[in-house]
């Protein structure tokens, strides 16, 4: 599992590890592992590479510093931006001590920061030391010039891209774009939410031996998720496996029928029911012959392209006391859902309008608003998108580190709200059922992707083989 910890809660842990540690350890831990990192990004070791620390006044600069006095000593050329008007002094005395060039806040005043990069350009590699977790969301104009003027070169963040919001991973302004950020301690929520995820590039934690509480927010990892797959016991049969009943399609969509099915029967339940129009239910055993008519189950899946019938198809699930899956259509009517075991799977156009907002805000903090969303409808809601975002109402959250964006094709989300029934059905709970579903459709449509482009009924086809690798 990946956890990522507030800033509040890193303090707390860095605190109680500075009492107890020398002075300066924890921030040698963190340079060391920032050395190694760029040294490995740059691939043919630090001799002879030119190194450029972009240093803010407090100790993510330090890091930044200490760092390229590592990598000095190692043959690199480094030269540090001093960017405010005072830096981490014993980190600059140590770069000095090394044999590193220090530049200060003239040269890159706003401005100048243009003339300055232009003038020293050649660069192998850029580290970004300005902010980490005690950075207010935004960059000043110099740095943002100095960052523009200096386009094209690898970046490397430390701790965090600059300018992000640590805890929220909501932007607010200019911000560093990294191809590496490599943080320390623990994953923070910027690293694994969106927008700022997108700005972190591929993230490096270093271990600096914080010991730290149980994060509210987290993501699985394939050892997760295997560790969470129903399996069938010995002596298992259809029923004690879950049957899943789907509620979905209709005859102006009868593809979302299939699509909900295609994900419901992917092998982790017992069974599929399917319950709608005749002609509907006739293509759906055209396609998928195991499935049979309306029954009990254990779990509903509602609202995929069920258009004007959605409410009554979630109120007839409603009757039924089991957990559902609440898609598309059906969402305009989630507020019947409130308490009841369920997952709500909307995009960020459909939860916009259950919020009463723009699509756009949504997108600009997509973990708020899920939050948001699972507390005022009391219930788990799967925020999709590029990081999909799986929140219960009590705040603690999951985000989805798989997937493609071959995903954005019509009808995948449709797949989706089969699987997550499929294993609400088989006995997950609908934090894990949501979450686990969600992470195991993104990796179906990577892996079918590496054959060419997908569409939605790829990604289910691509379900079994994916189970199986893991
Ligand atoms: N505390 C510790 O023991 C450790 C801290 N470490 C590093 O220390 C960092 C946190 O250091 P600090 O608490 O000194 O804070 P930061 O270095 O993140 O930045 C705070 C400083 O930047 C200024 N500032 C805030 N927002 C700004 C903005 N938007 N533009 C320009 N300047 C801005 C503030 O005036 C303040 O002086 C971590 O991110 C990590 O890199 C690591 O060395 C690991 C150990
Ligand atoms: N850029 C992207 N990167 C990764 N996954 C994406 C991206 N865009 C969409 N997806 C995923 O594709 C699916 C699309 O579902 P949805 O928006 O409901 O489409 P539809 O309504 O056509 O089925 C979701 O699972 C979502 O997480
Ligand atoms: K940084």
């Amino acid at each position: 599992m990946i956890r990522a910890h507030t800033v509040e809660q890193v303090r707390a842990a860095e605190a109680d590890l500075l009492a107890r540690l020398p002075e300066g350890t924890l921030m040698q831990r963190a340079a060391h592992g920032l050395a190694h990192a760029v040294v490995d990004l740059l691939g043919s070791g630090a001799y002879g590479r030119r190194v450029l620390l972009l240093v803010g006044s407090g100790d993510n600069g330090g890091d930044a510093l200490y760092a390229g006095a590592l990598l000095a000593r190692r043959g690199a050329q480094v030269e540090a931006w001093l960017l405010s008007d005072t830096a981490h002094e014993r980190g600059v005395a140590a770069l000095r001590a090394a044999g590193g060039r220090v530049r200060h806040r003239e040269v890159t005043r706003s401005g100048d920061g243009r003339r300055a990069a232009s003038s020293t350009c050649g660069y192998d590699v850029v580290v970004d030391g300005i902010v980490g977790i005690g950075g207010r969301p935004g960059l000043r104009p110099a740095a943002a010039a100095v960052l523009d003027a200096l386009a094209g070169i690898p970046v490397v963040a430390v701790d965090l891209p600059s300018g992000v919001d640590a805890d929220t991973g909501e932007l607010e302004g200019p911000h560093v774009t990294a191809d590496l950020t490599v943080t320390f301690g623990t994953h923070k929520p910027c690293h694994l939410a969106d927008p700022a995820a997108a700005a972190c590039g591929a993230i490096h934690l270093v271990d600096i031996g914080l010991d730290l509480p149980e994060a509210l927010l987290e993501a699985l990892q394939p050892s997760d998720v295997a560790a969470l797959l129903p399996r069938p016991v010995p002596d298992a049969h259809k029923y004690t496996r879950g049957v899943v009943g789907v509620r979905a399609g209709s005859a102006t969509y009868p593809g979302a029928a299939l699509l909900s099915v295609s994900g419901a029967a992917c092998g982790l339940a017992g069974m599929v029911r399917y319950d709608g129009d005749d002609p509907v239910l006739d293509l759906v055993r055209a396609a998928h012959p195991e499935v049979v008519g309306p029954g009990r189950v254990q779990a509903w899946v509602v609202g995929s392209g069920s258009a004007a019938g959605a409410e009554s198809a979630l109120r007839a699930s409603l009757a039924d006391a089991v957990p559902l899956v609440v898609d598309a259509d059906a969402l305009a009517f989630a507020d019947l859902v409130a308490g009841r075991p369920a997952v709500l799977t909307p995009h960020a156009g459909e939860l916009g309008q259950m919020l009463g907002e723009e699509r756009e805000v949504i997108e600009s903090a997509p973990l708020r608003f899920a939050r948001r969303a699972a507390e005022q409808y009391d219930a788990v809601v799967l925020l999709k998108g590029r990081r999909s975002v799986i929140a219960r109402p009590d705040g603690r959250a999951r985000v989805t580190l798989s997937g493609t964006p071959w995903l954005a094709t019509a009808g995948a989300g449709d797949v989706l709200g089969g699987l997550v029934g499929a294993l609400l059905a088989a006995g997950l709970d609908p934090f894990d059922a949501a979450s686990v579903g969600s992470w195991l459709h993104g990796a179906a449509g990577t892996l079918a992707a590496q054959r060419g482009p997908i569409v939605a009924s790829d990604v289910a086809v691509a379900l079994p083989a994916l189970l199986g690798s893991l």
